[in-house]
């Protein structure tokens, strides 16, 4: 079956699906600059870390291609470059995929660079490279959560396993399949889901606009509850409603395995260990931050205030139906209301059972420290 596709990308052309419309309109826009990427990212048209990074180098790729670089001598190019990199990573301050990726095309320009146009050329193959790792790091990520969990509880077609989800990672948030959900829709390839909740995600709603989309998109058996109603879900005791997993993304993992992730993130972790539930994290290594010790050193974004007082959607007609030609803006609260509105909260390592990246779950150590080495030798330094 064909999946949402958040970008569309061929050499020289970047199309980015405005998730601001979704889930009644499919627009997609055209993105040929660094200013309209930045845009794009700054507004959420486009969002999640994985895909804020892979347009961010494709935009940037776009640009290169069609000559927008005139400089002449290989320090120039690179100054250029670097410039446009520079102003991109202000586009969003919390996830760290971008950083990581901007890193990664810094260095792999200065690599042997002979020429403009050999510079120009490693940019652009390694931003394509970027678009192509992310989703076999997705798959690779489904595979070993859905692997893990089958091993903590015995998972087979007869012992299913019901879960619960928060924000939107799936499709949407990368190059496609998916980090969290990317698990969820393993488990359900491999018929070992029950059902997945997911949460409506206040106040952006990426759980109910976009997760839920992507469920019924795909025909995964899936209920949507608002963000206070988890506790109580937790407590129910039905078989089929039974959630043995907390499963969400990451904007940023700390080296001590502090997650940044969706704001509610923290609340879900505190009430799935009150109730015995596991918490697991899934995101790639790209999401890994080495450089910041805890998650007292992550830059929480926060963004405003009219996304709590306010929201649009399209509209219903009279017979129930949903016009998708209209949208309308409507307040929801005093607009004069001051309102703290921070987009992530930080999830405490302790809280959290596994992180699940590309290259397998990693654990506590008897230590009781999460410990990266093993998925990023290339990375880890002491
Ligand atoms: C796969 S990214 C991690 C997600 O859980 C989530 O926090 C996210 O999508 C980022 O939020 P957003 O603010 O929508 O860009």
């Amino acid at each position: 079956m064909a999946t949402l596709e958040a970008v569309k990308y061929s050499r020289g052309k970047l199309l980015v699906l405005d998730q601001l419309r979704l889930p009644h309109e499919h627009h997609y826009d055209e993105v040929n600059t660094a200013e309209q990427a930045f845009d794009c990212i700054r507004a959420m048209r486009v969002r999640g870390a994985p895909a804020i990074a892979i347009v961010a180098a494709l935009a940037l790729a776009v640009e290169l291609h069609h000559g927008a670089c005139k400089a002449t001598t290989v320090q120039d190019t690179i100054s250029y470059i670097d410039g446009r990199l520079d102003y991109l990573k202000e586009s969003r301050p919390t996830a760290v995929d971008l950083f990581n990726a901007i890193a990664k095309l810094k260095a792999a320009i200065r690599v042997s660079p002979s020429s403009p146009t050999d510079i120009i050329s490693t940019f652009i193959a390694t931003a394509e490279e970027i678009l192509r790792l992310d989703l076999s790091n997705n798959t690779s990520i489904g595979a070993h959560g859905a692997d893990w969990l089958t091993q903590q509880y015995n998972l087979s077609s007869s012992n299913k396993i019901s879960v619960l989800t928060h924000c939107n990672t799936g499709s949407l948030a990368t190059s496609g399949h998916g980090t969290a959900l990317g698990i969820i829709r393993t488990l359900h390839s491999r018929q070992l889901l029950y059902h997945a909740y997911c949460t409506e995600t206040r106040p952006y709603n990426q759980g109910s606009r976009l997760t839920a989309f992507e469920l019924v998109f795909e025909g995964i058996p899936s209920t949507l509850i608002t963000d206070s109603m988890a506790a109580a879900l937790f407590k129910l005791r039905r078989e089929s409603d039974k959630i043995g997993a907390v499963i969400v993304g990451a904007d940023r993992v700390a080296r001590n395995g502090d997650t940044a992730n969706k704001i509610g993130t923290y609340a879900l972790a505190v009430l799935a260990k009150h109730h015995g539930v596991k918490f697991i994290v899934a995101a790639p290594t790209t999401s890994i931050d080495l450089e910041t010790e805890s998650g007292d050193g992550i830059k929480i974004e926060e963004r405003k205030k009219e996304e709590l007082t306010q929201i649009s959607g399209a509209v219903i007609r009279e017979d129930g139906s949903v016009d998708t030609s209209r949208t309308v803006r409507v307040a929801t609260a005093d607009q004069r209301i001051d309102v703290w509105n921070p987009a992530f909260d930080v999830t405490p390592a302790e809280l959290i059972d596994a992180i699940v990246t590309e290259r397998g779950t990693v654990v506590k150590g008897p230590n009781g420290r999460f410990d990266f080495k093993e998925v990023l030798p290339e990375r880890w330094r002491w």
